[in-house]
């Protein structure tokens, strides 16, 4: 298998600093008898924020790995804001949200958000030797782990302890430390499947309000057309059998999606689109006849 991630991407992708760029990415397993992605284009503004949206198993957490560079793909470019997703890493311009928070329990609240800007120290560095101090900006100057916190809503939390809070408020502690690390692109894979309705929305809010001051790119997979028109500037639906991008639909609700944007008779129109391309990507889909060989 080639791996395209490490070759040198042609120049007007290179030289694109304002763009994750995917361009024709093709993708099988070892021992598959299809390719999970199939030319795959996607292309994705700076500081929006896109959701992936479509069947179980149409290879949409395997395309935000790729994008992490933890996903080694056959064929196609792939480039965030210029960088190989390799290179990118290197500096840590990519964070990754599981579904899981995976917090230390021996540590406080505080001390979780802090710890992977301590240890990542050596990344800011090759960041700036790479960019040089006319780089692109993270954030307004940076945020203080008490604004982090008091922007997921655990301002008094910082001393406790992850074991004594609720599965919702680890979440949004894992949360924090993400954006804490400035992360020029942040990939969430369904951080909230986890989670009852109700926090779900709550959690939706708090992201938003993290969101909007850090400006971070987030490319968010979810299963939740609800979740993916709330959050996002654009909704990616996805095929599967191979996984291809079935459409790009944009979200055009205003911002800052407070509750009365979010109790607008639009919403549920841009969700039945939604709705409908899946429905359209399912029956349109690849059939076993004409699946796309490995
Ligand atoms: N490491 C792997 N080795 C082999 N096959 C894999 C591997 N990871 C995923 N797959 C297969 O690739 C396909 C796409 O998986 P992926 O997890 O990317 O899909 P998904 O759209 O994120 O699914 P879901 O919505 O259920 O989380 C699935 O058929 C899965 O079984």
């Amino acid at each position: 298998m080639s791996m395209a991630a490490t070759a040198p991407l042609p120049e007007h992708v290179v030289t694109d600093p304002d763009h994750i760029v995917v361009r024709g990415l093709h993708k099988t397993y070892p021992g598959a008898q299809q390719r999970v992605l199939d030319d795959v284009d996607l292309v994705v503004p700076r500081g929006t924020f896109v959701s992936l949206i479509g069947p179980s198993g149409c290879g949409k957490s395997t395309l935000l790995r790729a994008v992490a560079g933890l996903e080694p793909y056959d064929g196609g470019e792939l480039s965030i804001f210029g960088a190989s997703p390799q290179e990118a890493c290197g500096y840590k311009a990519v964070g990754l949200v599981p579904q899981t928070p995976a917090l230390l329990p021996w540590l406080t609240v505080a001390r979780n958000v802090e710890l992977p800007g301590r240890v990542n120290r050596g990344a800011e560095r090759r960041r700036a030797a790479r960019y040089g101090m006319g780089g692109p900006a993270r954030t307004e100057g940076g945020v203080s782990t008490a604004e982090l916190l008091d922007l997921v809503g655990l301002a008094d939390k910082a001393d406790a302890h992850p074991g004594h809070l609720s599965g919702g408020m680890q979440q949004r502690v894992a949360i924090a430390r993400a954006f804490g690390l400035e992360p020029d692109v942040l990939l969430m894979d369904e951080p909230f499947s986890a989670l009852d309705e109700f926090t779900r929305e709550a959690m939706r809010l708090h992201l938003l309000s993290l969101w909007q001051r850090m400006q971070t790119t987030v490319l968010f997979v979810t299963h939740s057309v609800r979740e993916a028109v709330t959050l996002s500037d654009q909704v990616v639906v996805m095929s599967a059998r191979p996984g291809r991008i079935h459409e790009v639909i944009d979200v055009d609700l205003p911002r800052p999606r407070d509750r009365d944007v979010l109790a607008d008779a639009h919403l549920h129109e841009v969700e039945d689109r939604v709705r409908d391309s899946l429905q359209d990507a399912w029956e349109h889909g690849a059939k076993p006849a004409d699946l796309v060989p490995a």
